[in-house]
């Protein structure tokens, strides 16, 4: 039976640790209060004070013992209590190997976000976002291009609606040190496949190579954790792996008691379920961060004669809620390419134009749509944009060049991004065969609603025929 002013408490998002004991105790005080001016109540008003106050003190330790795994980062990289949290946190970090570029590293992101989608239907698990820096691309001088947090180049929130999330400062924060319990590294089987044939499986191994994360004198695995220097394992093991992500499920909650996890050479472990609906929704929820969406807007509105109402692309705020039909996106009057220089022409890899034979593609397209205007991004030496802008002449041809603030703010992962963004809205798009950063695109202008056959186009390279392969469609399944 419930006493007048005796309410159980009911549990609300967002209180801090002051406000519950203060709700707390103005409910018990009531409770008191009401429960010795009730006539038939039977016990003595000092039985009444005792009991109230024991109700009191086992609330308030209920309360702080969960407290700890309460804490959650909100939408937005806030941090915010999130009671009735019946489950401990765990929390799952990962690592790519080091060689890898920005755009295979959001791949590596979507599977093991899809992996954390996976754990979560047996415990309370978290992703931790590995800090970005030391890419092998980001060359400029002058700037810091280490410890950089999601939110810099991504929206955490729209992350978050897939999968909980947290940066790595924010980990830090919760645990209160940089320690992580076990630090898993992944690794290829030593023998190669059973018999040349590739089959899934997962086995404990010696590492294959000496491992860079040594043991020191207080028995803390030190090594490379995104430059951090108070980041530290307590446990470290190599394990051998052929398969994806998901299958990495079982060991974590059964092999593994650990409260964080570390597996780093993510790369190692395939999506899942390629190109399936929550290959989709992980793709759909790796958002760029919204500053950098609007200098790629205004850069369109400026120079494009290209805004999302006039083109057809509009953006809600929550990608769960877009669905746009493909070919609903017109997208603004200019063709944008991405060609990919750099390695990849230093390499000679076939799949490179020549800038001669780039600008002949592009001027054939430019007249076939009747367009004036081309958008060029990327990574080539100013000298190359030159070249390409003689070739290209009686035309209008722009690129993205950031100001120092811009550059400063966001750095090389920022600039590459609003180039990116502003290929997604193009009318027409023509990117480099085999590059991650072309892919990337492919997949945005997708989520936008544009046809597939204004999408997926690639140039030619110079060591391939004038009507060589067309890149693979992967149609958006929601
Ligand atoms: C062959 C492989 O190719 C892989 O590259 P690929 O898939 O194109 O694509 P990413 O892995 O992103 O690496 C290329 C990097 O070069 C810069 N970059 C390339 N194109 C542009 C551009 O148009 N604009 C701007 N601003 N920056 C560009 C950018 O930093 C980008 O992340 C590499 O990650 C691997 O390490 C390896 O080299």
């Amino acid at each position: 039976m419930s006493r007048p002013g005796c309410k159980t408490q009911s549990r609300k998002r967002g209180w801090g640790l002051d406000e519950v004991i203060r709700i707390s105790i103005a409910r018990y005080s009531n409770c008191i209060r009401n429960m010795a001016a009730s006539a038939s109540w039977t016990l003595t008003w000092k039985s009444v004070q005792i009991s109230c106050l024991i109700l009191f003190i086992v609330t308030i330790q209920v309360r702080s013992e969960t407290l700890e795994d309460d804490l959650l980062f909100a939408p937005g990289g806030q941090l915010n209590m999130k009671m009735g949290q019946a489950k401990p946190q765990r929390f799952l970090l990962y690592d790519v190997n080091p060689g890898e570029g920005f755009n295979l590293r959001r791949d590596v992101y979507m599977r093991i976000a899809n992996l954390v989608k996976k754990l979560q239907e047996r415990d309370n698990w978290v992703l931790v976002l590995p800090p970005w820096g030391r890419l092998y691309h980001w060359k400029s001088r002058n700037m810091q291009q280490v410890r950089i947090p999601w939110s810099t180049f991504f929206d955490v929130e729209s992350l978050n609606r897939h999968v909980p999330v947290v940066e790595f400062e924010d980990y830090m924060k919760i645990t209160g040190e940089g320690a992580i319990d076990e630090h898993v590294y992944l690794q290829s089987y030593k023998e190669g496949w059973t018999n040349g044939k590739w089959e899934e499986r997962m086995h404990e191994r010696e590492c294959n190579d000496p491992p860079t994360y040594q043991k020191n004198g207080e028995g803390k695995y030190r090594g490379w954790y995104w430059g951090y220097s108070e980041a530290y394992a307590r446990n470290f093991r190599c394990l051998s792996i052929q398969g994806s992500a998901g299958d990495l499920a079982p060991f974590l909650t059964k092999n593994i008691t650990a409260r964080s996890v570390l597996l780093s050479r993510c790369e190692e472990v395939l999506h899942d379920y390629y190109g399936q609906v929550e290959y989709w929704n992980a793709r759909r929820s790796l958002r760029f961060a919204k500053p950098l969406r609007d200098i790629g807007d205004e850069f369109r509105r400026t120079y494009l004669d290209s805004s999302d109402s006039k083109d057809k692309t509009p953006i809600l705020d929550d990608w769960r809620e877009m669905k746009p039909t493909a070919g609903s996106a017109k997208g603004g009057p200019y063709i944008a390419v991405h060609l990919r220089r750099q390695d990849f022409a230093r390499n000679n890899r076939k799949e490179v134009a020549s800038l001669p034979k780039a600008a002949t593609h592009i001027k054939k397209k430019l007249k076939e749509l009747k367009l004036k205007k081309v958008f060029v991004a990327t990574d080539a030496p100013a000298s190359e944009i030159d070249q390409l802008k003689v070739h290209l002449k009686g035309y209008e041809v722009y690129n993205y060049i950031p100001p120092r603030t811009v550059h400063d703010r966001f750095m090389d992962g920022g600039v590459a991004i609003i180039d990116q963004w502003i290929c997604a809205h193009a009318r027409y798009f023509i990117g480099t065969g085999q590059s991650t950063f072309t892919f990337r695109i492919f997949e945005e202008r997708q989520l936008l609603g544009f046809d597939t056959k204004m999408t997926y186009n690639r140039f030619c390279g110079d060591g391939e025929p004038t009507d060589c392969d067309p890149p693979s469609v992967w149609a958006v399944v929601y």
